[in-house]
């Protein structure tokens, strides 16, 4: 079983960010998780913040001379705005007066649809500071340096993961776009969209253009795509142990994302039962799916093909062009309080979802194989597929790459 859990403000002094239950011996580059951290951080529309400040990496448990422990692992990442803010998110007592004006003023005009106007009905405070510092997606920083270990011990059991954006707003990739491979990921990195299609890009660029100007915000859509599972990850015997289920949750978990699809998700809605599905059929003697319209799940358990999950982000709540609100201090109408904010995160919103799926990949690994090592997860795994009988093994059971 793995845990992971974050804690942090946004502006606070730093996120910390623990994983327990992973195996020793799995490779762990700082290098890695820092182009992690560097790709979340890119991604046009992104606001001013993102680039002034640094995620100051530090590892200080679990990892010895590049490599996991299986004790838990603590990440530290300091926000070098802290110096900044240290009056205002201090954890001692600061003089009232002193807080007053600038970054300490009370936030008493809560923007829709962030967290502040509920957070503080629910925690009970009068201004929305102490709910949005941890509301923010800041926090998701912390999720991405779990993701890359989560992916560094993936990696090691021939499974690869990519993330790119399908849609900003209403622009969207073309239907037929082939879908891009790990061995693509270097092209997709280098686009500020990580959209896999370039004209489709530019048309994003302009649209995020367009909004910024009329002062506006967009949302849009993410793919996580997973190449090499093995099949039965997750299972259909109880509703918590569904992997469908379990990515749900871990992309809905993401800060403005309101839409998880498996597969073709919705659009299989509007098909009829025999268009719907993914015919078996048999390949040089070999089950074989002759489509993947179900994203590599069914009955809740890895199938072994392409796993494929999308997440649908709203569009950014900080709009520029303040929305209405009410003043909490005083009880008369408002516009929502606003300083700077993204136009669009959706690119970096899939650099967080590709890091939830390997969390919950590993998660579900470490249920059906355990192992407290590499070297033992992978002999779990092999002897896993040698046993499926023939005349059940499926042509694209990624039995090559974990052999
Ligand atoms: C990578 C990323 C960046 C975000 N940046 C902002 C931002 O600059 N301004 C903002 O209002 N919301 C931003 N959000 C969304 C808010 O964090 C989110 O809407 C808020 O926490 C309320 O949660 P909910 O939208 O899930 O209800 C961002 C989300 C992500 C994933
Ligand atoms: C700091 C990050 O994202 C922040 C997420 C965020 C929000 O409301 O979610 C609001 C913005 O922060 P601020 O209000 O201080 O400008 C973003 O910059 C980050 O992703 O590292």
């Amino acid at each position: 079983m793995l845990r992971v859990l974050t804690a942090g403000e946004s502006h606070g002094p730093e996120l910390i960010a623990i994983m327990e239950g992973l195996p020793a011996g799995v490779p762990i580059a700082m290098d890695t998780i820092r182009a992690d951290l560097a790709r979340r951080k890119l991604g046009y529309g992104r606001g001013s913040r993102m680039k002034f400040e640094e995620d100051e990496l530090t590892i200080s448990s679990g990892v010895r001379h590049g490599s996991s422990l299986g004790s838990p692992i603590a990440i530290r990442i300091g926000n070098t705005e802290w110096p900044k803010w240290r009056e205002v998110m201090s954890a001692e007592p600061v003089e009232a007066t002193d807080l007053s004006r600038g970054r300490g003023a009370a936030l008493t005009r809560p923007r829709p649809g962030h967290a502040d106007l509920v957070g503080m009905q629910k925690y009970d405070f009068d201004e929305a500071r102490p709910i949005l510092e941890r509301a923010s997606a800041r926090e998701t920083a912390a999720r991405v340096a779990l993701g890359a270990i989560a992916r560094s011990f993936l990696s090691e059991l021939g499974i690869g993961l990519v993330s790119h954006t399908l849609s900003m707003g209403p622009v969207r990739v073309p239907e037929d776009m082939p879908l891009p491979t790990p061995a693509d990921v270097a092209a997709l990195d280098a686009d500020l969209l990580r959209c896999f299609d370039p004209a489709t890009s530019e048309a994003m660029v302009v649209e995020v253009d367009d909004a910024r100007k009329s002062g506006d915000t967009v949302g849009g859509i993410v793919e996580v795509l997973a190449y090499g599972l093995p099949p039965g990850l997750g299972s259909h015997v109880q509703w918590d142990r569904r992997l469908d289920a379990k990515l749900a949750q871990a992309l809905m978990s993401i800060q403005a994302i309101k839409a998880v699809e498996v597969g073709d998700g919705f659009e299989t809605t509007r098909r009829r039962g025999s268009a719907a599905h993914d015919e078996l059929h048999l390949s040089d003697g070999t089950i074989t799916r002759s489509s993947d319209r179900a994203g590599g799940i069914e009955g809740g358990m890895s199938t072994g093909t392409l796993l494929r999950v999308r997440a649908g982000m709203k569009p950014i709540a900080t709009v520029p062009h303040a929305l209405r609100t009410i003043d909490v201090a005083t009880g008369e109408e408002a516009t929502a309080h606003h300083q700077r904010s993204d136009i669009s995160a959706v690119p970096a919103a899939g650099v967080v979802a590709e890091a939830m799926v390997a969390i919950t990949l590993v998660d579900v690994i470490l249920e059906k194989f355990g192992g407290d090592s590499l070297g033992e997860t992978r002999r779990n795994i092999a002897s896993y597929l040698d046993h499926i009988p023939e005349t059940l093994k499926t042509a694209d059971a990624s039995d090559a790459s974990l052999a």
